[in-house]
């Protein structure tokens, strides 16, 4: 395959004049194009904000009218902010083919409505755009020319063609590549602090995962930096395009590891137009629950067992109390009524044997003692003095057991002896008693249950599965549902003023389109956020990503999870419940496991759910690391498993590795004066100093103390140009240059420590440094 020309700014690199003549004329036919594209995208935003104005204008009428009204709002109001998120890049291909004809591929289809809605733009996830990504000079796929465009805003500043042509290929280009001088201008660039889009080189093995079909259990496994992230996020941009019937109403879920990460990736959709995946935190999959209280490693991987389901089905058992003495209950007005134990025990005994979970079979429970109470006391003064039966009917026992029902010591009793339940409340009262500990764990050994133990004050990630699982065993607290999406309503009045930003900003760039400018009413001039929430609020209005995140017993369409080999055996069983269809990608790297109940084999996790009804797909390629860096990297995977194998660099930098030994005393004051010279070296990219765990605080302050601009804590923000993270924090991302401290502290301080170094190593883009403290 033949890189015909190359530029990455107008002109550069050009032989002759003539070339550089033909090459800028080439530019200028393109330019005219893609601006043609960029008016058409602003028609296209413009005719959505008016039909969004008038919507808003209009009063509605009925109920139902104005319900219908608001959905039809939220749609004009999300396709503002996507035409508006495609901006940069709009197109970035042209595919020629052997017949002559000429597609020009984007990140979205624009069609020419004048002209039998031609595509003018191809959607990049259209099947007939996929030989961008796969045609070949072996296997052209009709396909003659294959031109990558670059922009910069609105304008074209180079281009990039390849000749699917094996006669011409040039013998140091690699086969497998596609786009090969694009795809190493986007490796070599600096980093940002946030994830960049890989449609415009997205390589034939991700294209494979991307595009494969939406049902079953998709795995994806790949060593540190083949592309799985961004493979999954744009598996999603794809599945909602191709399924997007399906999809939108059912919703996708998209779970990675921890807030930073999910900072970190946030823009990748948007950009790919696509605006409506859930992402979230394992932490955040139990509805209502923010779940960030730290805990050791031990504590977690506890909590992360099976083991588990028994000790709170045991736990729930236990607040179904029989009392040892007789109850004597004291009514006003009324006789003082006993429960025996033996009554209490043939309730709970009918109660539970309905299968139904405890608080739903609660009702059962009541009916059994109130009959019993009711009995008791229609014996008493229904019986007749002079022996015969007893007078009352069966109408003034109803009478009396409806009494009953109301007396607040009744229900007080019956609260004490079958307490309807929160899961929050079962596990707080739970983990702060180790008396309840004991009965219900007496599986665990005496160690195993004093990590349980703890003061109430928040949920840990650990406790997201649990509380799922305890929803199960006591079922659906109604009031808690709607509680919560009375938050998710006021969450979509941010919704409503982003809207109204997005709009704002718009018209700023629509400078050349004044004419048609003027004859658009503002949404802001028709409407400020109060009121278009208030229209929101009339209907149902919510997204399907807004009422799934709210809804525990919320089906997804499809859940994608991100560093999947970090979920606990609990994790999964939460994660399956959310989707009863199996319609996963689960993407991961079981050679990266740092959590010590995460996954070591995906066949493990899976089989309870899925047997061995699950598809493999491994990316072999490595885009991010240098093959200088991965060769150290290497070694501590064959000490993990001498059985794996590290992906294959697509490049080398030419710039070794450097390991330092420094005097354990000296090393803060020698990480200050490294991190100062690799700052200074690094332009516009990024620095990550990676730490052990157990020094953040100490080491972040004395780089924070040398450069205040440096990030640290425990959601540092990414786009500082230095960041110090701990290798929990670091998973999933990546840098222009690492800062590794101390990495025999690193592998000394988990059982997982070499899966830790692993990681920690393979986050550089072009350089890495060891600084290693060494008593000489
Ligand atoms: N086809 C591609 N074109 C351009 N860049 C790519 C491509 N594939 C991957 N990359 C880049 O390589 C880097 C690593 O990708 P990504 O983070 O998705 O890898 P990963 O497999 O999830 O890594 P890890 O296991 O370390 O989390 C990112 O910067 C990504 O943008």
């Amino acid at each position: 395959m033949a890189v015909q020309r190359y530029s990455s700014e107008l002109g550069e690199g050009l032989s002759t004049q003539s070339d550089e003549q033909q090459h800028t004329d080439e530019i200028g036919r393109e330019q005219e194009y893609v601006s043609m594209l960029y008016r058409r995208l602003d028609g296209l935003r413009d005719q959505a904000a008016r039909r969004l104005a008038e919507e808003l204008r209009s009063d509605g009428g009925t109920d139902q009218a104005r319900s219908q009204r608001d959905t039809v709002v939220r749609m004009y109001a999300e396709q503002v902010e996507q035409f508006s998120a495609v901006e940069q890049g709009l197109c970035f291909g042209r595919l020629d083919s052997d017949d002559g004809s000429r597609r020009y591929i984007g990140r979205i289809g624009i069609f020419d409505t004048g002209d039998d809605y031609d595509p003018l733009l191809m959607d990049w996830r259209a099947p007939a755009a996929r030989p961008f990504y796969l045609a070949t000079a072996a296997n052209p796929q009709g396909v003659r020319r294959r031109r990558h465009l670059r922009t910069r805003d609105r304008k074209v500043v180079g281009l990039h063609d390849e000749t699917l042509d094996l006669a011409s290929a040039s013998p140091t280009a690699h086969e497998e590549l596609t786009g090969e001088a694009s795809l190493l201008a986007a490796l070599n660039a600096s980093r940002t602090g946030r994830m960049r889009d890989i449609v415009e080189t997205i390589q034939a093995e991700q294209d494979r995962v991307i595009r494969a079909d939406l049902g079953g259990v998709l795995v994806v496994q790949g060593g540190p930096g083949t592309g799985k992230t961004a493979v999954a996020l744009h598996r999603a941009a794809y599945l909602l395009y191709t399924h997007r019937r399906e999809l939108s109403t059912r919703g996708v879920l998209l779970v990675g590891p921890n807030v930073t990460f999910l900072r970190y990736i946030s823009q990748v959709l948007p950009t790919l137009a696509e605006t409506g995946v859930l992402l979230r935190t394992p932490g955040d999959l139990f509805p209502g629950v923010t779940a960030r209280r730290a805990e050791s490693a031990e504590v977690a991987a506890l909590k992360g067992r099976l083991v588990m389901t028994e000790v709170l089905a045991n736990a729930v058992q236990d607040r179904q109390w029989v009392p040892d003495e007789p109850l004597q209950i004291e009514l006003e007005q009324r006789d003082r009524l006993t429960l025996t134990p033996e009554t209490c025990r043939a309730a709970r005994e009918r109660a539970s044997r309905s299968g139904r979970p405890h608080n739903l079979a609660r009702a059962l429970f009541d009916i059994e003692i109130i009959h019993a109470l009711a009995d008791q006391e229609a014996e008493r003064i229904g019986a007749d003095p002079l022996g015969g039966e007893n007078l009352l009917d069966e109408a003034d026992v109803a009478e009396i057991r409806r009494e009953l029902r109301e007396e607040p010591d009744v229900r007080a009793v019956l609260d004490q002896l079958w307490p309807v339940l929160t899961p929050q409340r079962l596990l707080a009262d739970l983990f702060a008693d180790p008396d309840r500990i004991a009965t219900a764990a007496p599986m665990l050994d005496a160690d195993e249950r004093a990590l349980l133990h703890r003061e109430p004050g928040g949920w840990a990630p650990s406790d997201a599965p649990l509380l799922d699982e305890a929803a199960e065993l006591l079922g659906e607290d109604d009031r808690a549902a709607a509680a919560r999406r009375e938050r998710i309503r006021a969450q979509a009045r941010e919704y409503a003023e982003g809207v109204l930003e997005i709009w704002r900003g718009s018209r700023s760039i629509d400078v050349e389109d004044e004419a048609d400018g003027g004859e658009i009413l503002g949404v802001t001039d028709l409407l400020d956020a109060d009121r278009l929430l208030e229209r929101q609020e009339t209907g149902d209005t919510l997204t399907t990503a807004e009422r799934a995140a709210a809804d525990r017993n919320w089906a997804f369409g499809h859940v994608i999870v991100d560093e999947a080999q970090e979920l606990s055996p609990m994790g999964w069983r939460l994660l399956m419940r959310r989707c009863p269809s199996r319609s996963m990608t689960i993407v991961g790297d079981v050679a990266q496991t740092g959590a010590l109940a995460g996954t070591a084999s995906w066949r493990v996790a899976l089989e309870p759910y899925v047997a061995d009804r699950w598809r493999l797909e491994e990316l072999t390629v490595s885009y991010r690391t240098p093959a200088e860096i991965m060769a150290v990297a290497a070694d501590v995977l064959a000490r993990i498993d001498p059985g794996l194998r590290p992906p294959r660099s697509v490049r080398s930098t030419g710039v070794e590795p450097v390991d330092r030994t420094v005097a354990p005393e000296r090393l803060a004051a020698e990480l200050v004066d490294e991190a100062l010279r690799e700052v200074t070296g690094l332009g516009d990219g990024r620095l990550g100093v990676i730490v052990p765990a157990g020094r953040v605080d100490e080491l972040g302050a004395a780089v924070t103390g040398a450069l205040p601009e440096a990030a640290v804590g425990e959601h540092p923000e990414l786009e500082s140009q230095l960041v110090v993270l701990t290798v929990a924090q670091a998973k999933g991302l990546e840098f222009d240059s690492v800062l590794l401290v101390d990495p025999d502290a690193i592998v000394a301080e988990s059982p997982r420590g070499d899966s830790d170094l692993y990681v920690a190593l393979t986050r550089a883009t072009q350089r890495l440094t060891t600084l290693r403290p060494l008593t000489p």
